[in-house]
């Protein structure tokens, strides 16, 4: 088995003194592995990546990173210790080129000579951000935007990625395009954990999948057998499963 990098024990969360959203959740994600979390609008899918990233601090359990406990830390402090979230929808500095919004990302590189290799190194694994590195990034498309957060993602080498819904509003083509990135991502040993709407295209990419329900993991397994899990079929996936 490869190194457990992130773990998330047991995890008890809400907002405020509504009822809690997660209750006694559990995910593990190993090195070079992606695991996707699956499951009904409002299932709490993004809120366990808010929890792992510090942006919401559990009522009880543990997040565990590279095996230390990180619970209740900021997600600063996450980022620098190799945990990077990519957030849902947009999130570039539209006004500012791709180049300044991609360097942001490695914020605490001193070093000018390795940040210049880093950047090198995500613009052979983004080309699209090579290629636009001196263009205002809100004149990217939506698909490019997605790359060019990614690769700010990648600047400080995370162990972890966190990916909160990367194809929302993207068409086809380019969903698989970040699909394709995701799985790169995977194959440079980065931990992904991944929520998506688009349950089977994700499923497809990934080799672990969760289910979540009433606040928990109810079906978990390699993500090749879910998709042709019966109960999933008719639930999520839009229509029966593909045998
Ligand atoms: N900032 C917030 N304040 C209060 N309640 C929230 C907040 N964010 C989410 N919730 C509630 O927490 C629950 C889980 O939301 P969450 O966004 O984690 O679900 P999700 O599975 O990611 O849903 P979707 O697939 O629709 O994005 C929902 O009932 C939602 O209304």
């Amino acid at each position: 088995m490869s190194e457990i990098v992130l773990a998330l024990n047991d995890l008890e969360a809400g907002y405020g003194r509504a009822a809690l959203v997660l209750r006694g959740l559990s995910v593990t994600v190993e090195a070079g592995q992606v695991v996707c979390l699956v499951g009904p609008n409002g299932a709490g899918k993004s809120t366990v990546l808010r929890v792992a990233s510090g942006l919401l601090a559990p009522r009880s359990g543990t997040v565990v990173l590279s095996g230390e406990d990180v619970t209740g830390l900021a997600p600063q402090d996450l980022l620098t210790r190799g945990l990077a979230h990519v957030l849902q929808g947009h999130s570039v500095f539209p006004e500012m080129t791709v180049a300044e919004n991609v360097l942001l990302g490695g914020f605490t590189v001193r070093d000018g000579a390795l940040l210049a290799r880093r950047a090198e190194r995500v613009k052979e694994l983004f080309p699209v951000v090579g290629e636009r590195w001196g263009s205002i990034a809100g004149l990217l498309s939506g698909g490019q935007q997605k790359q060019v957060e990614f690769a700010r993602a990648l600047m400080l080498e995370p162990r972890v990625v966190l990916l909160d819904e990367p194809s929302m509003g993207l068409d086809p083509r380019t969903t698989q395009t970040v699909f394709d990135q995701i799985d790169l991502m995977r194959r440079t040993g980065v931990a992904v954990l991944l929520v998506e709407q688009n349950a089977r295209r994700a499923l497809e990419t990934a080799d672990v999948g969760c289910v979540l329900d009433l606040g928990t993991v109810h079906i978990s397994g390699p993500a090749r057998d879910l998709l042709a899990d019966p109960r999933l079929g008719a639930l999520y996936l839009g229509g029966a499963a593909r045998g």
